[in-house]
């Protein structure tokens, strides 16, 4: 079992394989031309995976693939696969912005995915296209239904900014209780790499925005494996927040981060990482785990969203660390 410096359960690996990305996102990376690659110096699937296999034997039991926008990179399938057939009763999951999906969702559902989460800040396409600076929504609803039809159990991310999507919260939620996926909308944490201007909806104006439609809504108790809090409807239909601004999910934080360079990072707020590259290129497993423990011996109590009426501003990119 893996346990951390303040006593914490981590059973939780997010993997980001590229912080490569087809979108623009105006919260995560607005700045950077779309001709932009980064020079990435990828860690290869089976380094990857024999860092995922190791970590599976010390405890994790969910393992999610991010980035960046992971199905950027060639062979996800083929990864998914290694890691399915390593443990088919890992918790295996995907976050993506959906772009993709049309034409891979069948073959990651075949290799072995069991859910996808997928960002859907908007159902409008002009507000799409402000967000992604390219023009998105249809190909991303295509996406959903892709994935739908290919069987994968299926989550929204929203992300509400001030005066380009807040005016959406409804229809998201709605087109979400409709198809029977759950909806998370989270708050925007501020960082360096978003756009100055940016202003996220905190939970209590989500919270006032759905009321003016759905008054009875009540807390479900807190599932810590999730960094969402949960609302139930009254016909059974639940809706998450994820607030980074209140720190109470920190204290029961499960999770780890590897990036696609080989990086093990504590926590999504700061910039600490160590590397696992050398070790596990070199096949010093023992050693790999070694720095795994360290990482988790310092990993932070808490991340400096939460820090009242100070709006700190995190430094690590969301498309390097994979959000
Ligand atoms: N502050 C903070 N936010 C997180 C953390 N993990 C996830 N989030 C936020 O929640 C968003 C959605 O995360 P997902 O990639 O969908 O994963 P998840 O919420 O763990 O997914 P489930 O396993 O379906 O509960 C991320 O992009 C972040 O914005 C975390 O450890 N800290
Ligand atoms: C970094 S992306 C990576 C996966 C994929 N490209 C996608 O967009 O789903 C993962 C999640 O991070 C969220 N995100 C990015 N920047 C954020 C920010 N500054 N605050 C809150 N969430 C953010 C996105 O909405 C997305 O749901
Ligand atoms: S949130 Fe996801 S889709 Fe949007 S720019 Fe960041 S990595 Fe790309
Ligand atoms: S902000 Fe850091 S400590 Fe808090 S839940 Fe996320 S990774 Fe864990």
């Amino acid at each position: 079992m893996l346990i951390d410096g303040f006593g914490r359960k981590v059973d939780y690996l997010r993997v980001s394989v590229t912080e490569r990305c087809n979108f623009r996102c105006q919260y995560c990376m607005p700045e950077k031309p779309f001709s932009w690659v980064p020079k990435e110096n990828l860690l290869s699937y089976e380094d990857l995976f024999k860092f995922i296999k190791v970590s599976i034997d010390e405890g994790i039991k969910k393992v999610r693939i991010t980035g960046g926008e992971p199905l950027l990179r060639e062979g996800l399938d083929i990864f998914i696969k290694m890691v399915f057939d390593y443990k088919n009763d890992i918790d295996l999951a995907l976050t993506t912005n959906g772009f993709l999906l049309p034409r891979v969702a069948k073959k990651l559902k075949d290799a072995g995915l069991k859910r996808i989460n997928i960002s859907l800040d908007t159902l409008d396409h002009a507000t799409a296209a402000k967000m992604a600076q390219k023009d998105v929504l249809e190909t991303v609803l295509e996406g959903i239904q892709a994935a739908d039809d290919a069987g994968l159990k299926i989550k929204i991310n929203c992300v509400p900014v001030k005066g380009i999507n807040d005016k959406d919260v409804l229809e998201v939620l709605e087109f979400c209780r409709k198809k029977g996926y759950v909806v998370r909308f989270i708050e925007f944490m501020e960082n360096y790499h978003a756009k100055d201007s940016i202003k996220g909806l905190n939970s209590d104006e989500l919270k006032a925005i759905i009321s003016s439609k759905y008054p009875d809504f009540e807390m479900v108790p807190r599932d810590t494996s999730s960094p969402a809090q949960y609302y139930r409807f009254e016909d059974g239909y639940e809706f998450g927040i994820i607030e980074p601004h209140k720190d109470d999910f920190c204290s029961a934080c499960n999770r780890i981060r590897l990036t696609a360079e080989g990086y093990l990072i504590p926590c999504l707020y700061f910039e600490d990482a160590m590397s696992i590259k050398d070790a596990v290129q070199n096949n010093r497993i023992d050693e790999a785990v070694d720095i795994l423990k360290k990482v988790l011996q310092n990993k932070p109590e808490k991340n400096k969203w939460s820090v009242k009426d100070d709006n700190e501003v995190s430094t690590r990119a969301f498309y390097q660390t994979g959000g």
